[in-house]
């Protein structure tokens, strides 16, 4: 280290000798170099095209270091943004969806590109579950049109780079840090991706001119310790269980800010355990087959005395249609310049399907599908954020959304295992590959 300081820097600041000599023939030399009016023409060339690579790099230049890293901006770039964001039919919306390549927003952003909506996806892969299945449903997008750029809701840059890009009608917020149980080993990720991303978003959105609609994904597991049932939207919610739900309950209360000031149009979406085709790995009906097909134990929760756990299990494609009737249906935000301009509709439905399931219920159809018996490992829940049962009423959604699911799980897991064994690579009998 001092050896190079040694030669940067003179050894005594302020007096540093000057080599007359050379100097003289230096000055020389640049005088002969310039004399003829060719090289200094070729000079002139060379300054023109460094100032023209400058420009073409300023989306990364000025807008800070951090973007360096960054896989997007570029004229090329936002050529591609524009033209994925733009509607395929007149006065269709154009719709910004967060979590594309996550299962709800792949299925979401096909639902929605298929119908000629404009879609502009973004997602952050994360290694929350196997990435390469992320990619997999990107792939199934760009078939259809859709980009999904990656990138992090929780990047101001890049939201406000979106914004200026493409003038989107709605955003379908979709992207979140997702698992109950994953919550007591990494809770710092919730408040990432559920809480200080969606401040960064709702900045974005309540900036923008003019101000799209928000419709995103909260929980059924928001109900928490609730023992009403069917869950209401009026029921209490402020006794969550896990981490995830207090983040999903604090976005509630977040939309519900920024819809008071700012005049943000918001729906938020209580999920009510969705399964199906290009699932999550990483919930209890996916995990339970890939061991149920490699010969490996699962293991299942039983309530206090012995009573069975039990969910409200959710058809994607039930789902998907409850999400596209709630950004068809959500009203204009209101604000402009930052101002609330009058009120703006602040919603919350349960999006569920009215007929919870036992957890060895869900076991015994997986059973049936896939034609193995599973090797039970039954176990007490252990305090991890779980919640006894869930089991929504939708009357306000069929009210509002003209929601109706109509996929029950016997049907739904039927789909589910079909698809897992072609993706997987399985044949009857055995795996092909
Ligand atoms: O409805 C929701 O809001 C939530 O639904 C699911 O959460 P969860 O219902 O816990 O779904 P799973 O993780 O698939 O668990 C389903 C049931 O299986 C049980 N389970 C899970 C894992 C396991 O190894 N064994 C087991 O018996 C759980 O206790 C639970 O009763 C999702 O994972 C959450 O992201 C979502 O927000």
């Amino acid at each position: 280290m001092r050896a190079m300081e040694d030669g940067m820097f003179p050894s005594t600041p302020g007096k540093v000798k000057v080599d007359r000599a050379a100097h003289t023939a230096v000055q020389r030399q640049l005088h002969r170099c310039f004399a003829s009016t060719t090289t200094m023409f070729l000079w002139a060339l060379f300054l023109v095209a460094l100032t023209a690579s400058y420009l073409s790099f300023q989306p990364f230049v000025d807008t800070g270091s951090r973007f360096l890293s960054a896989s997007w901006g570029g004229i090329q770039w936002e050529h591609q943004v524009r033209a994925s964001a733009l509607p395929r039919r007149p006065g269709a919306p154009s719709v910004l969806v967060t979590g594309a390549a996550g299962f709800v927003g792949s299925h979401v952003s096909l639902a929605l590109a298929r119908r000629g909506d404009g879609v502009l996806g973004l997602d952050n892969y994360n290694s929350y579950y196997d990435p390469s299945l992320k990619h997999a449903r990107r792939l199934r997008l760009a078939e259809h049109g859709v980009l999904v750029v990656e990138g992090d809701v929780a990047d101001a840059g890049l939201l406000a780079k979106l914004f200026d890009v493409a003038a989107f009608t709605h955003v379908m917020h979709l992207a979140a840090q997702a698992g109950v149980r994953y919550a007591m080993e990494n809770p710092a990720s919730y408040v990432h991706s559920n809480v200080a991303a969606l401040v960064v978003l709702l900045e974005a959105c309540k900036d923008a001119d003019p101000q799209p609609a928000v419709v995103w994904a909260s929980s059924s597991s928001v109900y928490g310790l609730n023992d009403q049932v069917p869950f209401a939207e009026s029921d209490r919610t402020d006794r969550p269980a896990s981490i995830y739900a207090a983040t999903k309950k604090a976005g509630e209360e977040i939309t519900h800010t920024y819809n008071h000031i700012y005049g943000l149009s918001t729906t938020g979406l209580r999920f009510f355990t969705v399964y199906g085709p290009w699932g999550r790995p990483d919930m209890a009906y996916f995990s339970f087959t890939r061991n149920i097909l490699q010969g490996k134990p699962i293991t299942v929760y039983r309530g206090k005395d012995e009573a069975d756990l039990a969910r409200d299990f959710t058809y994607i494609d039930d789902i998907v249609k409850g999400c596209v009737a709630a950004l068809d249906t959500a009203g204009p935000s209101t604000g402009n310049g930052g101002r609330k301009r009058g009120p703006a509709p602040y919603r919350i439905y349960n999006l569920g399907n009215t007929q919870p399931v036992t957890v060895p219920g869900l076991v015994g159809i997986l059973e049936e599908h896939l034609q193995l018996k599973a090797k039970r490992n039954v176990v007490e829940m252990p305090g991890n954020g779980d919640v006894p049962f869930t089991h929504a009423n939708i009357s306000m959604a069929q009210r509002d959304l003209g929601y109706k699911p109509s996929t029950d799980l016997n049907t739904g897991l039927r789909k589910f295992v079909r698809w897992y064994l072609s993706y997987y690579g399985y044949q009857r009998g055995g795996k092909n590959v």
